[in-house]
Parts: structure tokens; C-alpha cells; sequence
């Protein structure tokens, strides 16, 4: 695998991203130390595609994939998609996250439990270490998902979907938290979302992602939140409103854009 030369921790290079035929083509991408990309787009975009491209769990169908060595990364899969029957704790779960370290065969010793409770803290539920998780609600088993990802102690946190299926104040909660985590731990977060409202007023950087445009576009946030590149995204004109601090994205002629 070559190394990025430019201190990102992982980078794709021309790539086309797919199961065997192509979704998406021309894909540079550098995630950089510190940096905060959201990555949107409609269901079934190809943003999840892009996610484990990047990440290395599928490889790329052209082109190239670089990995800083010593990078660790730290993910978070779709809440849904964790099996919720495991009869574990919510420690039991974060601990997993040190699984890797531990390598086959050694058992967590305090280090890695001091570890596990680092992480519960920095999420806000050091009090439900004890809790089964699958009594846990939906933001909760979030929460506890992030902490096993950041028991690895990871330079990038890679997330799918955090705030699916989540009331809006959840999601809020949900996205304050990885932007205390990025602003305090400076850590590089990397999240796809369907929602383009949730992400606007967080990330620093967007990626439009959209197989049926044949659509791949990154870039500061102040560049993709313009009507010119909202609009090639949903295919309609687009009106971004910022009012006490936050901002709003509308499609013209009413409804929420994302
Ligand atoms: N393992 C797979 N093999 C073949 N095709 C796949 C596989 N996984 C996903 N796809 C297809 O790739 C396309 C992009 O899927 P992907 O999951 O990347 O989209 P997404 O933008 O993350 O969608 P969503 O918002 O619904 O999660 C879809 O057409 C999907 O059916």
C-alpha cells in the first residue's frame, strides 16, 4: 500500500469506487488531521461505498488507496446494523474497541478498562457502563457505539449514518458531541449522512455523493453550501438561510431540502 506524501492519515488517489462496475469515478480525497467532511447525498448515493473505500475494507475498482502507518481508525457502523441480542454490557461493548491492541489471547487488564472508562466519559454516559445494551435507546446504543471506537484510542473517527432515526434533539445531542470530540481531541472526523441540514452547521468540509448523477464533489464548506453546487446536488434551486448563528437549507418553492 503507498503512503499519502502529504500528512493526510488516508487518501484516495483517481479512484473509482463499486462492487466490480463502477458507481463513482474520479474520486481524490485527503483526509487531513483535524479535518471534520461530511459526506451527503441520497439513499443508495454511494456515500456507505465511499465510506469503506476509504476506510479499506473494499477496495478500491481503480485507482489508489493510501494509508498513513501509523493512523488508527476508530468506526462507527450504522446503529441498526449492530446485532442488539449480545446479552453485554455497555462497558462490555466500548471494550471491544481495544480488542485490536489487545491482539489474540491477552485479557484486558486496567489500562484498558481505564480506557474504556476515558471513552464512556467523553460521551456523556459514564453512568450506564453497568446497563445492558440492549435496553439501551436508540441515542444511547450511539453513544456507547462511538465509545467503543474511541477505546482505540483513533487519530480518525469514521461514522455511518450517527444520527439515523433520530429526533431532533438527539441528533443535535449526537452531533455536539463529535464536535466537542473533534474540537478537544483533535480528532478527524469523516461522517456520510443522507441529511444535509444535520451536517451543515458542523462540519468543515462537504462531499456531495450521487451515483445516478454520476456526482462526486468535495470541497470547504462555504463552497458547497451555494445555491450553484446545492443545486446540481438535488436538482432544483436551493436557498441556504443562516439566522442566529445556524443555518437552514430550503429547496425554493418550499419543503425541507435534507
Ligand atoms: N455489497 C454490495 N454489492 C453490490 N452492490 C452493493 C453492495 N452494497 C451496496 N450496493 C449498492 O451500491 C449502491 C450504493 O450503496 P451505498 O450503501 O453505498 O449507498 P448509500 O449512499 O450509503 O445509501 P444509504 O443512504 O441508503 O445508506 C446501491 O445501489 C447499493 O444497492
Amino acid at each position: 500500500m503507498a503512503l499519502p506524501s502529504n500528512g493526510a492519515l488516508v487518501s484516495l488517489r483517481g479512484a473509482a469506487i463499486g462492487y466490480g462496475a463502477p458507481l463513482l469515478t474520479g474520486i481524490d480525497l485527503d483526509v487531513a488531521p483535524g479535518d471534520f467532511l461530511a459526506v451527503v447525498g441520497p439513499n443508495g448515493g454511494g456515500k456507505t461505498t465511499l465510506l469503506r473505500t476509504l476506510l479499506g475494507v473494499l477496495p478500491p475498482v481503480s485507482g489508489e488507496r493510501r494509508q498513513a502507518p501509523a493512523a488508527r481508525v476508530g468506526y462507527v457502523p450504522q446503529r441498526d446494523h449492530v446485532d442488539a441480542h449480545w446479552p453485554l454490557t455497555v462497558a462490555d461493548v466500548a471494550l471491544m474497541g481495544r480488542y485490536r491492541g489487545l491482539g489474540l489471547g491477552r485479557r484486558p487488564g486496567p489500562e484498558d478498562r481505564a480506557e474504556v472508562s476515558r471513552a464512556l466519559s467523553r460521551v456523556g454516559i459514564a453512568d450506564l457502563a453497568g446497563r445492558s445494551f440492549r435496553t439501551l435507546s436508540g441515542g444511547q446504543r450511539q453513544r456507547t457505539l462511538i465509545a467503543r471506537a474511541l477505546a482505540a484510542s483513533p487519530e480518525l473517527l469514521a461514522l455511518d449514518e450517527p444520527t439515523n432515526g433520530m429526533d431532533p434533539a438527539a441528533e443535535l445531542a449526537a452531533m455536539d458531541i463529535l464536535r466537542e470530540l473533534h474540537r478537544q481531541g483533535g480528532l478527524a472526523v469523516v461522517m456520510v449522512s443522507h441529511r444535509l441540514e444535520a451536517v451543515a452547521n458542523y462540519a468543515r468540509r462537504l462531499a456531495f455523493a450521487d451515483k445516478d448523477k454520476r456526482l462526486w464533489r468535495v470541497g470547504p464548506l462555504e463552497e458547497m453550501l451555494t445555491p450553484g453546487a446545492l443545486s446540481a446536488l438535488y436538482g432544483r434551486a436551493v436557498t441556504v438561510r443562516e439566522e442566529a448563528g445556524r443555518r437552514f437549507v430550503y429547496p425554493e418553492g418550499g419543503g425541507e431540502a435534507a
